[in-house]
């Protein structure tokens, strides 16, 4: 019988690192022949790369519930089509945002109810829970200050949503099973800290 493969989650602000990350997870499972697979959020199906671009591209405004049902709507198929298929088969999927991303930036950012935006997403992940969720935490003036280049719609919000942002993360990380992860460190320090987590040192 094929043993199911595990479903990890890096979830942070914009510049925390979540993608530098990801990338350092995956060459440690290439280097030790662990079948895995890379997915970014919104995106990794078609359909979901067209919400993509409306979602981070649409020049006008997008109510706060539409904001929220696109974002499941895009995580709806990247389940369906990819994550569940690849973790029945066995394969480690390195997940790059989820659910809590939504019920920070729509619940806890722009004010959608907690219950709503997590109703919405269990009917559109049936559920799924990640087998482990790292949280980059640190000062939002610092992972702001990472981002280059041209800011997309939900970049050019202003520093007052990105502190409700964090805030929402750190109040997550006291309900639910969240691996708090010091991001204010270098980039192998911090992965030092989620490897070992997974008992991969
Ligand atoms: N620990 C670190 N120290 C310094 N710079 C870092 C660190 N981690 C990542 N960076 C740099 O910060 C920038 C943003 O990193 P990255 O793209 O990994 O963040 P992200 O959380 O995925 O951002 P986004 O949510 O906007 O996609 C990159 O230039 C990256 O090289
Ligand atoms: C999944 C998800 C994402 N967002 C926001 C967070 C980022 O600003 C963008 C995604 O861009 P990235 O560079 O690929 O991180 O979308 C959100 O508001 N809600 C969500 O559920």
């Amino acid at each position: 019988m094929e043993t199911k493969g595990k479903f990890i989650v890096i979830e942070g602000p914009d510049g925390a690192g979540k993608t530098t990350q990801a990338q350092k997870l995956c060459e440690l499972f290439e280097q030790k022949r662990i079948n895995y697979l890379y997915t970014r959020e919104p995106g990794g199906t078609d359909v979901g790369n067209e919400i993509r671009k409306i979602l981070l591209d649409f020049k006008g405004d997008i109510n706060p519930i539409t904001e929220t049902i696109l974002y499941s709507a895009a995580r709806a198929q990247l389940i369906q089509e990819v994550i569940k298929p690849k973790l029945n088969a066995g394969v480690n999927v390195i997940a790059d945002r989820y659910v809590f991303s939504s019920i920070v930036y729509q619940g806890l950012g722009l004010g959608v109810e907690e219950n709503i935006v997590a109703e919405i997403n269990k009917i559109a992940t049936e559920n799924l829970l990640p087998d482990y969720t790292f949280y980059l935490d640190l000062d939002i003036e610092s992972s702001l200050g990472r981002i280059t280049g041209k800011k997309d719609r939900i970049e050019q919000r202003g520093l007052e949503y990105f502190k409700k942002v964090k805030e929402g993360y750190i109040s997550l990380s006291k309900k639910y099973p969240i691996i708090t992860i010091d991001g204010n460190r270098s980039k192998e320090d911090v992965f030092k800290d989620i490897a070992g987590h997974m008992g991969l040192l």
